[in-house]
């Protein structure tokens, strides 16, 4: 019997980005477009749950649900009032940002089971908490902490928090493989693995090191999977986590030149990380400010 093989670690290209990222076209409409649901936020964190939403709409999503505590729901709804409440059709789930423990919101129903989901999920923070091995249509999205914590938990390997961060990419194979989904570690360098996928994914600046930044990717990554769900398409989780941590790492930069006061044209957007992270240092940023450029460093994503 032939040996599978071990994929070997890549950077995401703009061809890859370019797949994934599909323009609306004429006989699109909000339900094509890709429906995220958000089970984010708790009365702890209520925050969380503005940023997921801000994120996965300024990512294109086609319409965002949100379920959660009538509190975070109406501050979900004061800051982006496209958002609709409660549960229904949907191509994707973001469930655990902000909520310390999921207990506490009792959504621990929606957490998807180890067996076909009927669309992807992104699992993180709270959620992780409820991780099992051979959950299906996964992305789980750890720091170096959570993923030591889940690795105690399952007894997968006695690996500590600084272990993960001195050899992220070890500890992001070891994680996919054992939990059979796919792996987003979160870091300076942000590792995603999956059965049959690598991505190593270098942020190009370091001011994304803030609090609320890890909400917005979750947010970010549910609706660039909510949208191939609705396309029809099967599901390619890695490379779909692959290009969130890319638009997620250069909006961050984006933003941190802009609150310096530059405003970078399109192609510098599209610079290699080395190269941006050699150049103008740029500028303290707030979560929010990372989603709210997302959609230009989409725009230079698909510029022709
Ligand atoms: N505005 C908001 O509502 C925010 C809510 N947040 C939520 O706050 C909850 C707790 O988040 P934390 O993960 O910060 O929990 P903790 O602050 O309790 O940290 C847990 C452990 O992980 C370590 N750790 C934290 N961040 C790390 C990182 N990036 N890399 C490696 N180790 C790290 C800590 O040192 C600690 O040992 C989560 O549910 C999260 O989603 C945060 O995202 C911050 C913003
Ligand atoms: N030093 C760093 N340089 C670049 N990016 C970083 C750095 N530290 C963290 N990040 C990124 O910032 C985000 C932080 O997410 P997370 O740890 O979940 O924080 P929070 O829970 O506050 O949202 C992740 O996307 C991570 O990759």
């Amino acid at each position: 019997m032939a040996q599978a093989t071990t994929p070997t670690w890549r950077d995401i290209s703009l061809d890859d980005l370019r797949s994934v990222l599909q323009t609306p076209g004429a006989s699109d409409n909000k339900y094509t477009r890709g429906v995220v649901l958000l089970a984010t936020g708790s009365q702890t964190y209520p925050g969380a749950a503005v940023l997921s939403a801000q994120a996965a709409g300024r990512a294109g999503a086609g319409m965002i649900r949100y379920t959660g505590p009538e509190r975070v729901g109406r501050a979900v709804l004061a800051a982006r009032p496209e958002v609709v409440r409660g549960l229904g059709r949907c191509d994707s789930l973001v469930i655990g940002s902000g909520i310390p423990d999921i207990r506490e919101d009792e959504r621990q129903e929606l957490m998807p089971k180890p067996r076909r989901s009927a669309y992807p999920a992104v699992v993180d923070a709270g959620a992780l908490t409820f991780v099992t091995p051979g959950l299906s249509e996964t992305v789980i999205t750890p720091h170096a902490g959570e993923l030591a914590a889940l690795f105690k938990r399952l007894e997968i390997s006695e690996l500590s928090r600084e272990d993960i961060e001195a050899d992220p990419a070890h500890a992001a194979s070891l994680a996919a493989d054992a939990l059979r989904c796919t792996v987003l570690l979160k870091g300076a360098a942000t590792h995603v693995a999956s059965a049959d996928a690598r991505f190593r994914v270098v942020a190009p600046t370091s001011w994304l090191s803030t609090a609320g930044t890890g909400d917005v990717l979750a947010g970010l990554l549910g609706s660039i999977l909510a949208a191939r769900h609705a396309r029809g398409e099967d599901a390619n989780l890695a490379l779909d986590a692959a290009a969130a941590v890319w638009l997620h790492g250069r909006a961050g930069w984006l933003a941190a030149q802009r609150n310096a006061g530059a405003q970078p044209p399109h192609a510098a957007m599209c610079a290699p990380a080395e190269e941006l992270l050699a150049g103008p240092i740029g500028a303290p940023i707030l979560a929010l400010d990372v989603a709210e450029a997302i959609p230009t460093v989409i725009a230079a994503v698909l510029a022709r």
